[in-house]
C-alpha cells in the first residue's frame, strides 16, 4: 500500500526544455512556448489544479503568470492579476508588521511558510537580521513552549512509541524522495527551557528554515523530526492541548533500541541524508553521537557546531586584542556549564591547542580551562575536606564521565563558586552554557575586569531569557571593557563616553548551515572533527580589523548566507582532503563555485504538469 504510493509519486525535477525535451515529455509546445520565463529551468510536477495552490513547495499564490494557469488547470482559482514576488513581498511584510508580538510574527510567517515557501524564504532571505530572531532563538523557545497552543498544520514527522515495529513503513510517508538534511530531536532538551516533549517540534522546523535561507539547502530535501518517547514536563503531560505522548519519558535500553529503529528506517529510505541531532539531554546527546558518528554522515549540533562556532568566537577575540590565533594556549577559560555543550565546546577548545602545537599534551591544554556545574569548580574532593567543605561530588553530584573528569582540577576544592574560581584563576574568558539567567553575578565579572583589560563574556545560553548576563550588564560591569558574545541576539549597549558596547551572536547558526552545505555538496560519507575545527577557523577569519577593533568578531546575522558559503567550501575541501567526499568533481571544477551554485535561491521557475502513462 504505502510502496504504491510512493510509486505514485513523480520526482518533480529541475530540467532544461529543450524540444527534445518537450516532446518526450509530452507537454504541448505551444503553451510552454508562450512562457515569457522558458530561458529559464523549469520545475516539472504531476499535480495540477487546486492541488498546486495547496503545494507549499509549488505555490506561487499571486504569481501564476497566465500561461501556467491554463496549463496548470488553475484559471479562476486565484485573484485575475498576475502579481509578480515583489508586490507579494510587499505585501506579506506589511502584514508581518502588523503583528504586535514576536510569537504573533512567528505564526504568521510559520502560515505563510505552509502556504507558499519560496514566497516565505524570499522575505527571510531580504531580512535575515530581522527574522532569524523570530524563526529562530529566541521567539521559537517562546514557541516551543506555546507549541501545543499554537498549533495550526503539521509539518515534518514524528515518530513516537506508539510507531514501534513501524518506522521503517512509516518513512515512505514522507512525500519527498529527496532528503539531504534531517534535524531530529527528542524535545528533552530544548534550548535552556528543558524537556518540552514534542513541542520540540518547531526546533527541528527552525534550524532546517535556517539551513534553506543560510546555507541554501533545497526545501523539498529538508526533513524535521521528532522522537516522541514521552516527557517528564508534567504541566504538558497535564494539559489537555499537549498532543504527544502521555506517559513518561522511556530511558536505557528501551529509548536506545527505539532510536536505532528510527535510524535504520531513516537510512534505509535516505542512505545519504545528514542527519542533525539536536537538543538531545545529557549523556544522551554523547551517547547517540559515539553510537552513529563512525558508520553515518551526522553529527551533534550541541556538541559540535556550538564548539565550532565558540572556538571561532575566541580564536577572534585573540585577534581583537592584538594577539594571534596560535595564542589560543594563553587564555584562561572558565566555562559554567558541563553538559552536551559545555563539553563540546571545551573540547572543540583543547583539540585546536593541540593542533596549534604551543602545548606540550592534551592534558597541558586542559589547564588552560575551568569546568563548573551547578555544584561549582569540578576540583578535587579531597581539598574540600581539608577546608572543612563537603564536595558535591560527595553525594549532590551524578558521577562525572570519562571527558567531564579531564577537566577535574586537582589543586583546586571541588565545589568552588564562581566567584571564588574567578579570584583565583584570573579568567581572560567566561563562557556560559548553563542555561541559567545569572549564573555570571556582578562580582564574578567585576573580579575578571579586575584582572582583565578585555574581558571575553560570552554567555551562551538560549534563550535570551536564559542567557548567564545580559549585555548591558556584561558592559556595566566592566567598564565597557568587555567583548561580549551572546547565544541569543542582544542589542548593541551605548556606553557613558559616547562609545558602543558591540554584541555578537555566537550560535551555531553559524556553523552548521554552511556545515550541511559543504557536507551535502561533497556528499561526504562521514562528518570529521577537522570540518569543525576549519569552520571555527573560516568563520574567524571574516571579521575585519576595523571590526575587530571595535569588538565585533563575526559578520553580522544579514551575513549568514556568505558565512554559510565560506563555511560549506571550505567543509567541501575538507571532505576531498580527508576522502569521506563521494561526488565526482569534474576535471577544472573550482570547489567553491560549485558550492555556490548548488544554493538555493527563492525564485519562482515556470511549472509543467506531467504525468507519466
Ligand atoms: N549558543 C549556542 O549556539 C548554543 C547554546 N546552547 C545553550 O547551552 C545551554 C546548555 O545546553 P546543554 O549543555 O545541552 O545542557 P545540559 O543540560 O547538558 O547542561 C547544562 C549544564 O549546566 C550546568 N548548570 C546548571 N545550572 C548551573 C549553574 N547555576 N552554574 C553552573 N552550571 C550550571 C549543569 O550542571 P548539572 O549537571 O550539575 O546540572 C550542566 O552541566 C542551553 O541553554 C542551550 O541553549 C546549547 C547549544 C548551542
Ligand atoms: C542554539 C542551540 O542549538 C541551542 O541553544 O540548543
Ligand atoms: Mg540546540
Amino acid at each position: 500500500m504505502l510502496l504504491c504510493r510512493r510509486q505514485q509519486l513523480l520526482k518533480p525535477q529541475l530540467l532544461n526544455p529543450t524540444n527534445l525535451f518537450l516532446r518526450r515529455y509530452g507537454v504541448p509546445p505551444a503553451v510552454l512556448n508562450s512562457d515569457p520565463r522558458l530561458d529559464k529551468t523549469v520545475q516539472v510536477t504531476n499535480s495540477r489544479g487546486v492541488n498546486i495552490i495547496h503545494d507549499p513547495l509549488l505555490s506561487k499564490g499571486t504569481a501564476f503568470s497566465i500561461a501556467e494557469r491554463e496549463r496548470l488547470s488553475i484559471r479562476g482559482l486565484v485573484p485575475p492579476r498576475c502579481q509578480e514576488m515583489d508586490k507579494q513581498l510587499l505585501r506579506v511584510k506589511r502584514n508581518l508588521d502588523d503583528c504586535r508580538t514576536p510569537l504573533a510574527k512567528f505564526v504568521f510567517l510559520a502560515a505563510l511558510q505552509d502556504r507558499n515557501e519560496t514566497l516565505f524564504y524570499k522575505l527571510i532571505i531580504n531580512h535575515l537580521d530581522e527574522l532569524a530572531g523570530i524563526i529562530y532563538t529566541p521567539t521559537v523557545g517562546l514557541a516551543c513552549l506555546r507549541s501545543h497552543a499554537i498549533y495550526r498544520r503539521s509539518r515534518g514527522m514524528y515518530f513516537s512509541t506508539q510507531d514501534r515495529g513501524s518506522m521503517s513503513a512509516m518513512v515512505y510517508n514522507w512525500p519527498h524522495e529527496e532528503v539531504d538534511v534531517i534535524v531530529v530531536t527528542d524535545g528533552s532538551r530544548v534550548l535552556g527551557l528543558g524537556d518540552l516533549g514534542c513541542n520540540g517540534m518547531q526546533i527541528p522546523i527552525g534550524k532546517l528554515s535556517l539551513y534553506v535561507a543560510a546555507g541554501g539547502i533545497r526545501p523539498r530535501a529538508v526533513l524535521p523530526v521528532v522522537l516522541d518517547v514521552g516527557t517528564n514536563n508534567q504541566s504538558l503531560l497535564n494539559d489537555p492541548l499537549y498532543m504527544g505522548m502521555g506517559h513518561p519519558r522511556i530511558e536505557g535500553e528501551e529509548y536506545y533500541s527505539f532510536v536505532d529503529e528510527w535510524v535504520t528506517a531513516v537510512k534505509s529510505r535516505w542512505p545519504n541524508a545528514l542527519i542533525q541531532f539536536e537538543d538531545f539531554k545529557y549523556p544522551h546527546a554523547y551517547n547517540l553521537l559515539n553510537k552513529y558518528r563512525n558508520s553515518m554522515t551526522c553529527f551533534n549540533d550541541d556538541i559540535q557546531s556550538t564548539s565550532a562556532i565558540t572556538l571561532a568566537g575566541l580564536l577572534a577575540g585573540l585577534k581583537a586584542r592584538g594577539m594571534k590565533q596560535e595564542d589560543l594556549d594563553q587564555e584562561r577559560i572558565i566555562c559554567c556549564g558541563s553538559g552536551s555543550a559545555g563539553v563540546g565546546v571545551v573540547e572543540g577548545i583543547v583539540d585546536c591547542m593541540v593542533a596549534q602545537g604551543r602545548v606540550k599534551s592534551r592534558e597541558e591544554a586542559y589547564s588552560r580551562v575551568w569546568m563548573m556545574d551547578q555544584h561549582g569548580l569540578l576540583g578535587n574532593p579531597q581539598l574540600s575536606a581539608e577546608a572543612g567543605h563537603i564536595a558535591p561530588s560527595n553525594g549532590k553530584r551524578a558521577a562525572l564521565d570519562e571527558l567531564q573528569r579531564c577537566y577535574v582540577k586537582k589543586d583546586l576544592p571541588d565545589g568552588l563558586t564562581l566567584e571564588e574560581v574567578v579570584e583565583r584563576v584570573k579568567p581572560t574568558a567566561i563562557l556560559g552554557l548553563t542555561g541559567v539567567r545569572g549564573v555570571f553575578t556582578e562580582k564574578a565579572i567585576r573580579t575578571m575586569a579586575k584582572y582583565t583589560e578585555k574581558p571575553l563574556v560570552f554567555p551562551l545560553s538560549n534563550p535570551d531569557t536564559h542567557a548567564e548576563c545580559t549585555a548591558e550588564e556584561a558592559f556595566k560591569w566592566t567598564d565597557g571593557r568587555a567583548i561580549f558574545a551572546s547565544g541569543s541576539p542582544f542589542e548593541d549597549v551605548p556606553l557613558p563616553n559616547g562609545r558602543i558596547g558591540r554584541t555578537n551572536q555566537c550560535n551555531n547558526s553559524y556553523s552548521f548551515p554552511g556545515l550541511g552545505l559543504g557536507i551535502t555538496v561533497s556528499r561526504a560519507n562521514r562528518v570529521t572533527s577537522s570540518m569543525f575545527m576549519e569552520t571555527a577557523r573560516t568563520i574567524a577569519d571574516m571579521a575585519s580589523p576595523s571590526q575587530l577593533k571595535e569588538g565585533i568578531l563575526f559578520p553580522g546575522v544579514a551575513n549568514l548566507r556568505d558565512v554559510s558559503l565560506a563555511v560549506g567550501t571550505r567543509v567541501c575541501e575538507v571532505a576531498y582532503e580527508e576522502g569521506v567526499a563521494t561526488a565526482n568533481l569534474k576535471e577544472g571544477e573550482v570547489l567553491s563555485e560549485v558550492v555556490k551554485n548548488s544554493m538555493y535561491t527563492p525564485e519562482y521557475v515556470p511549472l509543467v504538469h506531467y504525468t507519466k502513462y
